[in-house]
């Protein structure tokens, strides 16, 4: 087991009662001081895994360990450093967005209720509620929701930050919020664990990615050794684009793709001398207005991964 890690799975499986396997032999590790990316399309065992690592729910195989200890085992004593937002905040509409927070923390019997009123101020400062803070929930937008289950979480200093699909539902400017407020949070050493089916919010916000895809894990790492696992693409900005689509083909290039004005291919491997390329094109006539080798995107690395696109409807 890696003691650094703050969520470590070894061969992590469950299958419901029904016969479903939703998370087949995870592997999982998530180092300290990570904001970690868990990645998968809708049904692909996200929610059972954070449902198993939280002690929510038993495997039916292999073990989890959280903050270093065993879970569910330990669960009484790792579930306190632990805050999460999972299937939504549990809010009371009829109360305001403060009673909420006084009434959770409250409930909490390692909170402090000497200083209750104080850190449930602070929290509300912090997400940005503190206007709102006297209003009925049941008034509060989706964003305003999100944000006082966020704050609930964040009620005590925590070690770790479980939130599962904490964006969903939200127009661009809530997912903003939610996303920098995670920046700030890891930025003071909070390890940030978040489930998510997009993609541009992993690259945005994680250090680290894991991908699910059919309870199984594809692949882990930082996000930057995923989407560089990836060739980028060429593309060759041209009046001529039948030509130099011709010629790159003639130079061996894969997955040559036909623009107006642009033809793009996959990026030659690394032992291939780019400006070979150039001087191809251009002694064959091909007229260059731009030639350029674009990043691959986590995207790309996703569909090189299993070969289709990513849904990213839902
Ligand atoms: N309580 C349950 N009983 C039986 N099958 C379940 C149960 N919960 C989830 N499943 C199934 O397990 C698989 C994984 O579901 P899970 O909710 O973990 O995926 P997910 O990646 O979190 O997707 P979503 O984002 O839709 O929640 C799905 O096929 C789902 O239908």
């Amino acid at each position: 087991m890696d003691d650094d890690a703050v969520i470590h799975t070894r061969g992590l499986t469950k299958r419901y009662r029904g016969g479903q396997l939703a998370v087949d032999g995870l592997d999982l590790t998530v180092p300290a001081g990570s904001v970690f990316g868990f990645l998968g399309p809708n049904g692909s065992g996200k929610t059972t895994t954070i449902r198993m690592l939280m002690g929510l729910i038993d495997p039916t195989a292999g073990s989890a360990r959280v903050l270093g200890q065993p879970m569910p085992r330990a669960a009484r004593a790792v579930l306190p450093h632990v805050g999460t937002l999972i299937e939504g905040p549990a809010l009371y509409g009829f109360l305001s967005g403060r009673d909420n927070l006084l009434r959770y923390d409250a409930a909490d019997p390692t909170a402090d209720p000497r200083t209750r009123r104080a850190r449930v101020s602070a929290t509300l400062e912090r997400v940005g509620l503190t206007a709102a803070a006297g209003k009925k929930a049941k008034a509060y937008s989706l964003g305003m929701k999100q944000r006082l289950g966020l704050a609930a979480a964040l009620l005590q200093p925590r070690r770790l930050l479980v939130l599962d699909e904490p964006t969903n539902g939200l127009d661009p400017q809530g997912m903003r919020e939610i996303r920098s407020l995670i920046r700030e949070l890891a930025a003071e050493g909070t390890t940030v664990f978040l489930s998510s089916h997009l993609l541009d919010e992993i690259e945005q916000v994680c250090t680290h990615a894991a991908v699910m895809a059919q309870g199984r894990l594809l692949v882990q790492g930082p996000v930057a050794d995923l989407a560089a696992g990836t060739r980028g693409r060429l593309v060759v900005t041209t009046p001529d684009p039948a030509d130099a689509a011709r010629v790159l083909k003639e130079q061996g290039a894969d997955d040559v793709v036909l623009g107006e004005d642009r033809v793009s291919a996959e990026a030659p491997p690394p032992d291939r001398d780019l400006a070979d390329l150039n001087v191809a094109l251009v002694t064959a006539g091909v007229r260059v207005r731009g030639f350029a080798v674009e990043r691959a995107s986590l995207e790309d690395a996703f569909v090189a991964l299993t070969g289709e696109g990513f849904d990213v409807a839902g």
